[in-house]
């Protein structure tokens, strides 16, 4: 018999499951709010207007090769990315202190980053908030990190809990690595203000632990590029040394081409070239070089004034389309009376609402009126519209009273 006979069946993905699920289910008024991938009011995957002329230019473009990119990626998408995450006028890029990597989207970044940690840093402990991206723990695990928590999320106030937070913060090893997600945090959608990551940025400098920023949402929580990278910024401006994952999945609707960027920010340009030099050692048995075609339709944009400015225009909408499904479904529960406060809807940013709901809840909500969402409760804005929001409104109604 097989080789494999002993192999046993692993369960879904919490979070790719429930896409499983839905493709499933046969009725005609099922929701996919599950997995977080931006949606159209028309229900519809979104593939930005920036990114069909980006890609004609690189068709009719007759020098295009398919060569190998270096194992550090397309040289231009990296330095267009520092300057995307770091802003333009950063002194660390000025400076030569970045080492950038292309990488297979925020999960490749994250992983080029924590094997690369868990080879040459000191510590293994590695620090993220409760709760946070069911991905992150199996992503440190299997390169070698060790993870622990660090309080966050409040249920009680449906908001951050910021004691909890720097009181683990402060009783962390120093020298432990901290994840901090850059902006929108999954799943809560609670951020710290920017007196918190002020206090935030003192504590983790005062005890010498090592920032890694995750920026998968970077121009999604508000609408600006900027604004939604400040956290990582006060770190950069201080002089002292951060790691930083990017993902263009939904910021520029590139899900599937797998495109990111891990960068390090190091002290000097020498123990930079260094990093990057040890970068290339975990990429290459890993997967050697990374794909060109996003990399290509990234770089187009970034590099063009008026192309950024269209994608920046088109950001904009998606995040407000987001906001504006929040204030609907917030006014369909007022509308309805359904018991409890429901405000978290309206304060909390980016692609989810932590909603509160428990797992009964859920599963009720997937009975009997077809919503898929995470067993946690997390719903992805995104995959609501307006024609939708009553459906989801009517199930929530029943699932509470
Ligand atoms: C905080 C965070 N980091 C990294 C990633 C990884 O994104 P990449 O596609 O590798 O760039 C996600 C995507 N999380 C979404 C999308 C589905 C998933 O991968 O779980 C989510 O939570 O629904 C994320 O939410």
């Amino acid at each position: 018999d097989s080789v494999f006979a002993n192999i046993a069946k692993a369960p879904e993905d919490p979070i790719l499951g429930v896409t499983v699920a839905y493709n499933k289910d046969s009725s005609p008024i099922k929701l996919n709010l599950g997995v977080g991938a931006y949606r159209t009011e028309e229900g519809k995957p979104l593939v930005l207007n920036v990114v069909r002329r980006a890609e004609q230019l690189l068709v009719n473009d007759p020098s295009r090769v398919k060569e190998y990119l270096p194992i550090t990626g397309l040289a231009d998408f990296n330095k267009l990315s520092a300057k995307l995450i770091f802003g333009a006028d950063s002194p660390a890029i000025q400076e030569n202190r970045v080492a950038t990597v292309q990488c297979l989207s925020g999960t490749g970044s994250l992983r080029v980053g924590a094997e690369f940690l868990a080879k040459h840093y000191h510590q293994n402990s590695i620090y993220i908030p409760q709760p946070t991206w069911g991905n992150h723990p199996k992503v440190f695990t299997m390169a070698g990190l060790s993870p622990k928590y660090y309080r966050y999320y409040d249920p009680e106030t449906r908001g951050l809990n910021f004691q909890g937070l720097l009181e683990d913060l402060s009783s962390a090893p120093s020298g432990a690595i901290v994840l901090l997600h850059a902006c929108a945090h999954n799943p809560t959608g609670v951020d710290p203000t920017v007196e918190q990551w002020e206090q935030i940025r003192q504590l983790i400098r005062s005890k010498g632990l090592l920032p890694f920023f995750d920026s998968a949402y970077q121009g999604f929580a508000s609408g600006s590029l900027d604004a939604d990278a400040q956290s990582v910024r006060i770190f950069v401006a201080d002089g002292g040394e951060c790691l930083a994952a990017q993902s263009y999945a939904k910021n520029m609707g590139l899900y599937g081409e797998r495109v990111g960027a891990l960068s390090i920010v190091c002290r000097t340009a020498d123990v930079a070239s260094r990093v990057e030099s040890q970068l290339k050692l975990v990429i290459r048995p890993m997967y050697s070089n990374p794909p060109i075609h996003g990399a290509s339709i990234v770089a187009t944009i970034l590099k063009d004034r008026d192309m950024y400015n269209e994608w920046t225009i088109e950001l904009k909408a998606m995040a407000d389309r987001i906001i504006s499904m929040r204030q609907q479904l917030f006014d369909a529960l007022r509308d309805r009376g359904t018991p409890g406060d429901w405000s978290h809807i309206i304060k909390q940013i980016g692609m989810f609402t932590f909603t509160g709901l428990n797992t009964e809840q859920v599963a009720f909500m997937t009975k009997e009126y077809h919503i898929y969402m995470t067993s946690d409760g997390r719903i992805s804005m995104a995959g609501l519209s307006s024609r939708t929001v009553p459906h989801l409104a009517d199930a929530i109604h029943a699932a509470v009273t």
